[in-house]
């Protein structure tokens, strides 16, 4: 079974982004099946941030469409794109934690800016959004008292406050030791689990993509290499891909 069988809730259609003179993308296809972990390998710099910004709308492409069940975000005003942008929950490289405000707080803040409920119910979701992600007796604790891995929960915790259908997540373990890069795999596979959400995960590491990965694509050159199922990803011949699985030097890929 391929990609194409999947319930599809992303579909990016040629794609093309340039900064000035830098072109980021030429001509990116990319298919994100629904409730299942998607990882986007690449070089660096080949744009995968960008491409995680466009599914939410926070930057549009100069060309192409992006889908997502099935509405085109390229042809919404303001107004609909905010309705979109509901649905998804980001979890930034760098957690991006506000240092001045405890983890209750940080946990808080989206639900005080996107809803009316009262502090009660507040209260209610913000300590059980932590208990999913594993922290107990921190929230009076301010992020700078916190472990690099137990700031990454409290920023998924923030990202899952408003219940989003799609969890995007920029580069989660990078940085990370390789006991807290499992940690957070295993966060990011079991949040899945739990919330039945999609899960669009940036990545650069092999390991984790065997572990948590659905579906995996790789973007290089502005282009789409693959993006299909983790089995079909394994089996492939693409020379690029190959390169990339091998961390070789020799090959397509031209290392700067
Ligand atoms: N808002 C912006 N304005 C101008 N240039 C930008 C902007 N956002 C990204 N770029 C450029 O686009 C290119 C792709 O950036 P992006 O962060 O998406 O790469 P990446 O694949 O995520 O890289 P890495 O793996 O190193 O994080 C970079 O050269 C970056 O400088």
């Amino acid at each position: 079974m391929g990609i194409k069988d999947s319930d599809i809730v992303i579909e990016m259609s040629g794609i093309y982004k340039s900064f000035g003179s830098q072109k980021v993308h030429e001509g990116i296809n990319l298919l994100i099946p629904r409730n299942k972990i998607s990882v986007i390998l690449g070089p660096s710099g080949t744009g995968k941030s960008v491409l995680l910004k466009q599914m939410m709308g926070l930057i549009m492409p100069d060309k192409g469409n992006i889908f997502v069940d099935g509405e085109n975000l390229v042809e919404m005003d303001k107004k609909q794109l905010l309705k979109v942008r509901k649905k998804f929950g980001m979890l930034f490289q760098s957690a991006a934690l506000f240092d001045s405000m405890s983890v209750y707080e940080n946990v808080a803040f989206p639900l005080r800016e996107h809803t009316k409920f009262k502090e009660d119910e507040i209260k209610n979701i913000v300590m059980e959004k932590l208990r999913l992600v594993g922290l107990v007796n921190v929230e009076n604790k301010m992020p700078s008292e916190l472990s690099g891995g137990m700031r990454k929960r409290v920023g998924l915790a923030r990202a899952i406050a408003l219940e989003p259908q799609i969890i995007l997540y920029d580069e989660p373990t990078t940085g990370l030791d390789p006991i807290m890069r499992d940690m957070v795999d295993n966060l990011i596979y079991e949040t899945q689990k739990e919330l039945d959400v999609t899960s669009v995960v940036i990545s650069h590491d092999i390991d984790s993509t065997n572990k948590i990965g659905d579906y995996v694509s790789m973007i290089y050159n502005g282009k789409t290499i693959i993006n299909d199922t983790i089995d079909n990803f394994r089996k492939t011949d693409d020379s690029y891909v190959k390169q990339f699985l091998s961390g070789s030097m020799e090959g397509p890929i031209k290392v700067n």
